[in-house]
Formats: structure tokens, sequence, C-alpha cells
């Protein structure tokens, strides 16, 4: 469908993460207008996908075998169509959820678009992976950041908010020397690993426990920290185009970072009849009014043996000797985990299946669009939220995007991410009585690579 070199003019670059690239459409075909096409991509020296083949190993066909459209799948787009239908959906609320469709993508199509977007990416991400040329298919998906309908002389604002996970683990897995999970969230701990590795300039306020809270108040404190440490975790876009938030993912540098500083965004929202502090409150209320969360914590929550207890489940799933138990001699502990090492291939199947659609819980994002509402209606396919201090109702839609399939065989690169974020956490806490946020020295646990 999307097949010539030449139609790769009318996309332009609208960000990317880890794994896709997402262009947003400025042509004229009406079937197009209000949509994004997202194409995924391959890491630089990695193998392009080659369609055709099954997508998932054996033991991951194993895992998933209940549902055959994703077990048989022979090109990644399939499995995570058949990912987001069969699992996600009936997790999250349908209405939240909008796995868009496959559309056929040539070759010259994705290089012409390769070469067009080259100028707009982070280096850092040009460094890492480029568009998967060899792949002959793509999702067109609704533009989340915009809603079909508002009229041309009103605004469209949204914004995109990567909650990542929003509870304190509990599992009786989890070493007593790494109690500390149980009150930091991941998400803190790991804010001092990425300044360290020269990921984010500053700690960021930003808890998710506050945003998952259920509690107006806290949400809106949630919002306010996101606002002033954006990272990778918020985004604003003004009828559909970024304004607010890092263009490309994680990196905070002032030189991978596109928005405007904070004032020329309040005077850009305020143009639209709107101040930003009622902007960060309205969010709030859209949040805490839909309840949106509640199943995404849920969700998140299917992860209930924590990393720590799951490793080992994994083991018995691809049937090799346990690398953690294999590295450990506290004998109460290899006693508590041989009690996992006796369980069923059924139960450890459903463990690790659980722990990786929480996985993917955890590294979703969430749009929510909003725009005035016209006399007071409000659009059909829309929800209405308003302030009493504001004396307008808005439209807003909310969205879950990036719901992607993990990988079984990520478990082990977690094992060593979460121990060896809970040791840099932990040393620089003893050392310091907090942690330090220099960033200078090496990490602890150097030994623990979790970049392999
Ligand atoms: O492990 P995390 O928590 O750092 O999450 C990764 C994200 O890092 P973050 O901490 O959100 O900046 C990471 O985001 P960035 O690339 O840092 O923007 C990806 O989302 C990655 O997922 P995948 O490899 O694309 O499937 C994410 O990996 P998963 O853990 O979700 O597999
Ligand atoms: N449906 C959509 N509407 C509008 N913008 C979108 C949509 N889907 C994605 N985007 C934009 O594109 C960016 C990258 O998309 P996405 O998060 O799906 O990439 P990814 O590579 O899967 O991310 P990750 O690093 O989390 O794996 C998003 O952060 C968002 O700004
Ligand atoms: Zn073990």
């Amino acid at each position: 469908m999307l097949v010539r070199a030449d139609d790769a003019k009318d996309w332009f670059y609208k960000g990317e993460g880890a794994a896709n690239i997402v262009l947003g459409y400025c042509g004229s075909s009406l079937f197009l207008v209000g949509k994004v096409l997202r194409i995924q991509k391959v890491a630089k020296g990695g193998s392009p996908s080659p369609n055709g083949c099954l997508v998932l190993s054996d033991h991951e066909r194993l895992m998933w075998k209940d549902i055959g459209e994703l077990a048989e799948s022979t090109s990644k787009d399939v499995a995570a169509t058949a990912f987001i239908d069969h699992v996600m959906r009936n997790l999250l609320d349908s209405k939240h959820i909008d796995a868009g469709i496959l559309v056929h993508v040539s070759k010259e199509f994705l290089e012409a678009v390769e070469g067009n977007i080259k100028s707009q990416r982070p280096p850092w991400r040009i460094d890492a992976s480029k568009i998967d040329v060899l792949c002959e298919s793509a999702f067109l998906i609704s533009d989340h950041s915009i809603i079909i309908g508002t009229p041309k002389h009103d605004f469209c604002i949204a914004v995109e908010i990567k909650p990542k996970c929003g509870f304190l683990p509990s599992s009786e897995y989890i070493a007593e020397k790494n109690a500390v999970k149980r009150h930091v969230t991941r998400f803190k701990m790991h804010q001092f690993l990425k300044l360290h590795q020269g990921e984010i300039s500053q700690i960021s306020g930003y808890d998710p426990l506050d945003l998952f809270s259920g509690l107006k108040d806290r949400i809106h404190l949630a919002i306010t920290a996101l606002f002033a440490s954006p990272q990778n975790n918020f985004r604003i876009f003004l009828n559909g185009c970024l304004i607010f938030g890092g263009l490309g993912g994680s990196m905070d540098n002032t030189d991978v970072r596109s928005h405007k500083s904070g004032e020329a965004i309040a005077d850009l929202i305020s143009a639209c009849g709107l101040q930003l502090g009622s902007f960060l409150e309205l969010v709030a209320e859209a949040i805490f009014g839909s309840g949106i969360l509640d199943r995404l914590l849920a969700t998140q929550q299917l992860d209930v043996l924590d990393i720590e207890g799951a490793i080992h489940v994994y083991y018995n799933i691809i049937s090799r000797p346990c690398a953690v138990c294999k590295n450990s001699s506290d004998a109460e502990l290899l006693h508590q985990y041989s009690s996992l090492h006796s369980l069923s291939l059924d139960d450890s199947l459903k463990i690790v299946r659980e722990y990786l659609i929480a996985a993917t819980a955890k590294d979703c994002s969430l749009m929510i669009s909003f725009s005035r509402t016209a006399d007071g209606r409000n659009a059909s396919d829309c929800n209405s939220v308003a302030l009493k201090s504001l004396n307008q109702s808005y439209n807003y839609k909310a969205y879950f995007i990036d719901l992607d399939l993990k990988p079984l065989e990520k478990m082990a690169y977690y094992y060593k991410l979460d121990q060896k974020i809970v040791n840099f956490y932990k040393m620089n806490d003893k050392t310091e009585g907090k942690p330090s946020i220099s960033g200078s020295g090496g990490p602890p646990g150097e030994a623990l690579d979790a970049s392999s």
C-alpha cells in the first residue's frame, strides 16, 4: 500500500522508542489523515527480521500455545497484533486500545523515509538502530495526539505519559539484602543508575506511586513532577506537534531535547485559553475520573514473584541449570528457591507468561488528548472533563500505546538489570546516607553487565 519512494515525503518524524519509529502524516489522502505509521527498527549490526518464518522461539511458542495466532505467527507484526488482541485487550479496557492495522510497505518507501528523517532523529538513537527496511509491513494507527473533528480554529492538546511500575513488590523471594526494593520504587532507584550512566541530567521527582494512588491530589502531584522533569516519561503535543518533552526517548541532555522552556510552553498553552497550571490539573482530573490506571496497575501486578522469584522459574522452562542458584552459597535461600524449581512446567509457564505481560504493562505509555467541547456537548466517542475553576469542559480520549510483547529471552537481562539497579542504589545509600547524584565513579556490580 505504501510502496513508492515518493510517498515518503508525506510522512514526518513524530518520535521513536527503543524498538519503533513513528511517523505522522501530512499528505492529502483522506484515509491517512489523522494516522501515524509505526515502523520497526533493527539494531545496527543486528540482522533484519526475515518475514515468513516463525518469530517466536520454541520456548515462547510453548508459553503462548493457548493463543494459536500468536504462537504460530510468521512476522513480528502479526505476533504484535495477536498479543494486543488476545492478551492486553482483555486486561486493559478495549476502549483504550487501538492495535491499528497492518499495511504493506516497500523497501524503497522505507529507504526513502530513513533518508528523510535522519536529521531529526537523536544522534544516540541513530547510533543504536535504523529502520528495518526488509520488514514488509508497518502499523497504521490513529494519531492519539489529536482528536479528529476538532474545528480548524480550535486546538487539541495532548499528553503522553510513560508511568512505569506503579507498585512496590512484596514477593517473599526478594533476598533480605535487597529489602530496599520493598519500600523504594524501581523508578527511583533506576534514576540514580541512569544519572550515573549519563542517560539523564537530573533525578526526577516523579513518584509512580502518586500517579497510581487513585487519589486526585497525589495524581496532580505526579503530573506536576513529570512536567518538572519530563525525561522519557512526559510529553505535550499541541495540534499533534510535540511542544514539550524529549523527541525520541530517554536521554534528556539538552542537545537531544527539543522542547521549549517552561515559560514558552505556558505561553503556547495560554494562547489556547488555558493556563499551564489548569492544564496539568485537567490531566490529573481526567486520569482520576477515568480510573484508567486501575487496570494498568492490576496488569503490572501480575508480576507476583518479582524477578528474584521469576528468574528461577524461567530456568525451569528453558531446561537449563539455574544461573542464579549456581552462583549462590546461601543455604537458606537455595532451599527457598528449590520450591520454585519443583514447580510443574504448566505452573512455570503461567508465572513467566504473567511476568512478561506485567513487563509490557510497566513499559507502555498513555496518551490523553483534549479539545474544548462545543456548546457544552461532548463528542460521541469522547469522555468529558471539567474543572470547577474553568468555565469550560473538555472532550478527552485516552489510549495506551506501545503494548509490545517482551521476549522470553529478556528474563536473564531483567534479572541482571534489577540487581545492578538495586546494588547501585544500596551502595550509594550506605556510603552517603542518600544516593549520590554526582554521576561520577564506576558503578558497583559492573560484573553484572546488564547491557549484554
Ligand atoms: O527496563 P526498563 O525499565 O529500563 O525499560 C526499558 C525502557 O527504558 P526506560 O527505563 O523506560 O527509559 C526503554 O525505553 P528507552 O529506550 O529508554 O526510551 C524501552 O522501552 C525498553 O523496552 P524495549 O527494549 O523497547 O522493549 C524497556 O525495557 P523493558 O524492561 O520494558 O523490556
Ligand atoms: N498512536 C500514536 N499516536 C501519536 N503518537 C504516537 C502513537 N504511537 C506512538 N507515538 C509516538 O511515537 C513515540 C514512539 O512510539 P513507541 O512508544 O510505540 O515506540 P517504541 O520503540 O515501541 O518505544 P519503547 O522504547 O518504549 O519500546 C511515542 O513515544 C509517541 O510520542
Ligand atoms: Zn534457581
